[in-house]
């Protein structure tokens, strides 16, 4: 029986397009989701195993976890996704941002690695943790300042964990760019968005799917970070 994969705010966009294209490979998963949407249920009548999950809170974080172990013992790979894109503004206090940031983008992954590393190194064959950071933890952002360094902090853990868990377990990351608007974005954003990047296109969510099967697939890549992003470094 193959051990399913967990990957966690799979009800929307990147994370929904890579538990399709694992459904279609016929690799079992396990999603989070916290909004419920019609997606989750397509996703739970083509097989998959989806779990609520808030992981705003560590009480949350821990219930997800109990509901995990009572599922499945073994895990073939851990994607976090789950994410927030969450900007400084006037009207937020930037203590409540920046613990948003830290919670969704470090303790949640953290908490989950540790408490299910067991569930990863039961598996025969190597097995895959995958953290979504993002281009920006390279430039910093001006709007997104908590955001940026959370996914720095997730950038470290990555390292961190393929140290803790080598050989067993391969632990890498991918930093994205632009992969998709969100729908309210405006026009004139998208294409100040697109002129960012050397390719200036809008990929969308097929080539994250593509960059985590690759990680999956490649038995020697641990402790690294896969940029996704279109040459905007170079821009
Ligand atoms: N899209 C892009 O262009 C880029 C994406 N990335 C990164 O790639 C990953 C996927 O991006 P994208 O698909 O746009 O992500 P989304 O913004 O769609 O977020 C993914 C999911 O995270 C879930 N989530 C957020 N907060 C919580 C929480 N507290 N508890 C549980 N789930 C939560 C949401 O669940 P729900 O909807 O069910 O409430 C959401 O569906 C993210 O890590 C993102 O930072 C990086 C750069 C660019
Ligand atoms: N959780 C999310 N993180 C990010 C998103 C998103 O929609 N959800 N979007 C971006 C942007 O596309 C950015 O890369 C380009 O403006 C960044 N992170």
């Amino acid at each position: 029986m193959t051990a399913p994969i967990l990957i966690t705010g799979a009800g929307q966009r990147i994370g929904l397009a890579f538990a399709r294209a694992c459904l279609d490979r016929g690799q079992p998963i396990i999603v989070t989701y916290r909004t419920y949407r019609p997606a989750i249920d397509a996703l739970q009548k083509a097989g998959a195993v989806c779990l609520h999950a808030d992981f705003a809170t560590n009480a949350g974080i821990d219930d997800f976890i109990q509901a995990l172990k009572s599922r499945t013992d073994t895990l073939r790979a851990i994607i976090h996704n789950a994410s927030d894109w969450i900007p400084e503004s006037e009207d937020s206090d930037p203590a409540d941002v920046m613990n948003a940031m830290m919670q969704i983008h470090v303790m949640t992954p953290y908490r989950i690695n540790l408490t299910c590393r067991s569930m990863l190194e039961q598996e025969g064959s190597t097995t895959d943790i995958i953290h979504m950071t993002d281009y920006v933890v390279e430039k910093g952002s001006a709007k997104h300042i908590a955001y940026a360094a959370s996914k720095a902090a997730l950038t470290n853990l990555t390292l961190s964990f393929a140290r803790l868990l080598a050989p067993r377990v391969k632990v890498n990351a991918v930093a994205p760019s632009l992969i998709m608007f969100n729908q309210g974005d405006s026009q004139a954003y998208r294409e100040k968005t697109l002129k960012k990047s050397l390719m200036g296109i809008e990929p969308g969510a097929e080539v994250a799917v593509a960059t985590l099967q690759f990680l999956l697939d490649n038995p020697y890549i641990t402790g690294r970070t896969l940029p996704l992003d279109g040459g905007r470094h170079l821009v």
